[in-house]
């Protein structure tokens, strides 16, 4: 089984340690052909503004979107949510868009940029997550399961093969999402 984490920017080295902890080999992915034979991809946290133009001219948008739309497991966080998404309240670009939700950037505001708290994401009671300029989904599509919430704004959602979340599950110590994820993996 190989495991993608896309490399461009941000916060993927992280995703790469917890992938190897559970045994899971991961490569990252900084080209169009490293794409290819992948069981899985983490969508990193950063910049969802440089992620998407970067991945706009290395001519990756387009290929992603195919395969996640045909099946392809993805794990996104912070920056990655906002690249799935089908609507950004505050941005008038528009990336991936496989992920039938509405997301707000930078939701949180600057005062309350970033934070730490605890809570239940899906099955798992007592998650620690890491919040960084993060961003909160406003609106859901009927088939989009709600994982977890933050003061009444939903921060982690599944949809088919994607998860998607507000905030970062790779820098608490925390591994089980990044399990929940491989399980959908082959
Ligand atoms: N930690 C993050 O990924 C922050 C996301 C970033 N604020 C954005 O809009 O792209």
């Amino acid at each position: 089984m190989m495991v993608g984490v896309l490399a461009l920017q941000g916060a993927f080295r992280e995703h790469i340690e917890a992938l190897n902890t559970l045994g899971a080999e991961a490569k990252e992915i900084r080209k169009l052909s490293d794409l290819a034979n992948l069981d899985g991809i983490i969508l990193p946290g950063g910049e969802s503004t440089v992620q998407g133009k970067l991945l706009r001219e290395l001519d990756m948008l387009n290929p992603l979107r195919d395969m996640i739309l045909s099946g392809l497991p993805v794990l996104a966080t912070c920056a990655g949510l906002i690249l799935l998404s089908k609507t950004i309240e505050n941005d008038k670009n528009r990336y991936l868009a496989t992920l039938p939700v509405t997301v707000k950037r930078n939701a949180y505001g600057r005062q309350l940029g970033s934070f730490i708290t605890n809570g239940k994401v899906g099955d798992f009671n007592n998650f620690e997550m890491v919040f960084i300029r993060a961003p909160y989904i406003t609106e859901v599509d009927n088939s989009v399961d709600v994982l977890s919430k933050y003061d009444d704004k939903i921060t982690g959602v599944r949809y088919k093969n994607q998860i998607a979340l507000s905030f970062h599950p790779e820098l608490s110590k925390d591994t089980r999402l990044h399990e929940l994820f491989l399980s959908i993996t082959k």
